[in-house]
């Protein structure tokens, strides 16, 4: 298994948003195994150019990639969209839908529009060559949708939701899983390390039960952790057995 660091925060429009690169570095070192891979990004880089460095530096094999903000999951997911096509089912574990097009954005930021992107609707140069069907996806303790997005999701055949015991149920016999986290899923009352928080999330419990829960069923090929945004002790502590059991659950998860 391989960790890829990507200390991006060029796709997040949130005012804390520099605080995810250190969040990488921290979310990299809880990884209680894995060889660590780390992505260079620095003042002048651009979401295109770090898309383009995760292409060339992602290894074969079961990825845990570390953002860094949303938008680091662009080329994993792509990729394993590539390789899986209809096999593939996606969970995005997040507050948000990450599905807004750029004319509908309210903040502009590429991190709530990578989902879509992935579907084949976003700015030209990241739209991937191989497209994720809306029916692969499932959202999970999603509760933060902008209007597009609410009426993307109302006319696509995305899965969404609210409840996350059970989810597993989305998976047909032969599926593989692909989980991206997003750590505003989580609660901001238990965990508010983050930029764009949202009432309502799941506790880390449920989100540990969730994931280990689609592990039991089926292959995990790829998993992300993204977003933290370091600014409190207790959230640090609280990441710790989190990750732990986050990552111990996609490296024991099912083979097909
Ligand atoms: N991955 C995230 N944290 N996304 C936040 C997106 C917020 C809002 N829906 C937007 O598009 O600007």
């Amino acid at each position: 298994m391989h960790v890829l660091e990507v200390p991006q925060w060029q796709g997040s429009g949130a005012p804390t948003a520099r605080r995810l690169a250190e969040g990488a570095a921290l979310l990299a070192g809880m990884v209680p195994y894995g060889t660590r891979l780390r992505v260079p990004v620095d003042e002048e880089s651009s979401v295109d150019g770090i898309a383009a460095s995760v292409r060339s530096m992602l290894p074969p094999g079961p990825v845990l990639t570390v953002g860094g903000d949303c938008s680091v999951d662009l080329v994993p997911v792509a990729r394993a969209v590539s390789q899986y096509g209809a096999r593939l089912k996606v969970f995005w574990f997040d507050a948000h839908g990450d599905l807004n097009t750029p004319e509908s954005s309210p903040s502009g930021a590429f991190h709530g529009m990578v989902l879509r992107t992935l579907t084949g609707t976003g700015p030209a140069s990241l739209v991937p060559d191989t497209l994720l069907d809306p029916e692969r996806i499932v959202l999970a303790g999603v509760r933060d949708l902008d209007p597009g997005e609410q009426a993307y999701v109302a006319s696509s055949g995305i899965t969404h939701l609210r409840d996350t015991s059970g989810l597993e149920s989305a998976l047909a016999p032969g599926d593989v899983a692909y989980i991206h986290i997003d750590l505003d899923v989580l609660d901001p009352g238990v965990f508010s390390s983050v930029g764009t928080p949202a009432p309502g999330g799941l506790q880390p419990g449920e989100l540990l039960d969730a994931v280990a829960a689609i592990a039991s069923v089926a292959e995990v090929v790829g998993m992300a952790i993204t977003e933290y945004e370091p600014s409190s002790a207790a959230d640090q502590e609280l990441l710790v057995p989190l990750v732990r059991g986050l990552t111990s659950a996609f490296a024991a998860s099912k083979k097909s």
